[in-house]
């Protein structure tokens, strides 16, 4: 059994400095691009993350099992080795990986955990069949595990891809694209979602010397060389929007979070206006951020969160639990994440009797049956979000109780132990 974890605060105060890990989404595309430099660059303040120290571990060869399998050749039935490996719960690394793999010379099985076998890969699949991959569905088409057989023979140069299912596909492609022999055009079919995370990707290769041209809805990049430099992994803002909660439902919050910046590369820095509507003040001095609570009336009733879908959560648990009605949209992709956002926001929701409802792509949050037990027991549905987008609500709620104390380790290993910075205070069971 996992241990669960229960969560008190005393006092609606919070105050106090707490060090974030590197960003999980700038660490893997820099774990990705120092192995593809063959050590030209090299990685800076490697994130906590368990999902970064996975791939850190697959990429610099620590982390891989053998498996026997039996194949036809020639003299007859053998056996031979073929690395396993297994991503877990972690999307990105499975979609970078997928991509990397193609140019390694060696065939691999690569999986992940229930989760991640349900979670789509076709279309990136499809991408790089199209380039000249082999890329075989181990169990079901459409999803991992795969079977990739490395040494890729690139057969063409400008391919298609639908862009509105997840941007990670199109950053794994873009990674790989200053290794592949003939560079790589990249046409964007339909919306984009997840822009940022594009660009961030734009941005870590240019860091690494890498050109790129992006007109329309093409992006190329040539082959080409890397730079030597070294890359700084920038602490994680979709883990500082917890704190923005935390000051967001606090009388009085002085947080300072050391390291973060207003031009980071990451999208979800866009919390500090997002939460500007709730009376948060983030200023930008002593080499980090300073968020300070003015309570003031909340004013925006719309919230688009196509570019910054891993906020969604953060954001619509404040609005519920500050009795805050409001409409979002731009939330199409929360259905494939680490599990389906959607229906474990509306099941958690409920049970303080606030409402989520889903009406073609617009969702309505009605709070008019909210209410504020003394106890709640939350499920975490595998998904670290679940779990660090709730737990603010100690602040209102006696005790909140989680279902897996372990699953924010995905992304923020030291969160609860941050929370007992600030005055809160959480017991393990189990
Ligand atoms: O590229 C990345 O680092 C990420 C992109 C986003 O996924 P989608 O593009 O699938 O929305 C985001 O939700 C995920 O947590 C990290
Ligand atoms: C969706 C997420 O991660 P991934 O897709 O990398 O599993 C996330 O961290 O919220």
């Amino acid at each position: 059994m996992k241990p669960t974890i229960v969560i008190s605060k005393a006092s609606r105060v919070s105050k106090g400095t707490i060090q974030l890990t590197g960003s999980k989404s700038e660490c893997n595309r820099a774990l990705v691009i120092e192995a593809l430099s063959k050590g030209k660059v090299k990685v800076d303040n490697v994130s906590d993350a368990a999902d970064a120290v996975l791939l850190a571990g697959i990429l610099r060869k620590s982390e891989v099992e053998s498996l026997k399998t039996e194949v036809v050749s020639d003299s007859g039935l053998e056996t031979q080795d073929l690395r396993l490996i297994n991503i877990g719960p972690a999307g990105t690394a499975m979609r970078f990986l997928t991509a990397y793999l193609t140019l390694q010379n060696e065939e691999v099985i690569l999986t992940g955990s229930a989760r991640m076998k349900e979670r789509p890969i076709g279309i990136l699949v499809d991408a790089l069949r199209d380039l000249g991959a082999e890329i075989a569905y181990e169990e079901k088409d459409g999803y991992p595990p795969l079977r990739i057989a490395g040494n890729i023979q690139q057969k063409a140069e400008r391919i298609r891809i639908k862009g509105d299912i997840s941007s990670q596909y199109i950053t794994a492609l873009l990674l790989i694209a200053p290794n592949l022999p003939l560079g790589l055009e990249l046409e964007i079919e339909g919306e984009l979602t997840s822009l940022p995370y594009v660009e961030m990707t734009l941005s870590m290769l240019q860091q690494a010397g890498i050109q790129h041209n992006w007109t329309d809805n093409v992006i190329s990049i040539a082959k080409q060389d890397y730079k030597e430099t070294s890359i700084w992994v920038e602490p994680d803002w979709s883990a500082a929007s917890y704190w923005y909660s935390i000051a967001a439902l606090s009388d009085e919050a002085e947080l300072f979070l050391p390291g973060l910046t207003s031009y980071s590369l990451q999208g979800d820095s866009v919390i500090t206006e997002i939460m500007a509507n709730f009376g948060i003040t983030s200023q930008f001095r002593d080499g980090g951020v300073h968020l300070l609570k003015e309570p003031k009336p909340i004013q925006r009733k719309i919230f688009d969160l196509k570019s910054c879908p891993d906020l969604a959560q953060t954001v619509i648990v404040v609005c519920a639990a500050l009795g805050h009605d409001a409409t979002f949209t731009g939330l199409e992709t929360l259905k494939i994440k680490e599990t389906d956002r959607i229906a474990a926001l509306q099941n958690e929701l409920a049970k303080i009797g606030v409402k989520l409802t889903e009406k073609g792509q617009v969702y309505k949050l009605d709070t008019s049956g909210k209410h504020i037990p003394d106890y709640v027991y939350f499920n975490t549905y595998h998904d670290h979000r679940m779990a660090m987008a709730f737990a603010p609500l100690a602040i209102l709620i006696p005790q909140v109780e989680f279902e897996d104390a372990n699953v924010v380790e995905k992304s923020y290993p030291a969160f609860w132990t941050d929370l007992e910075k600030v005055g809160f205070s959480g017991t393990l069971k189990g």
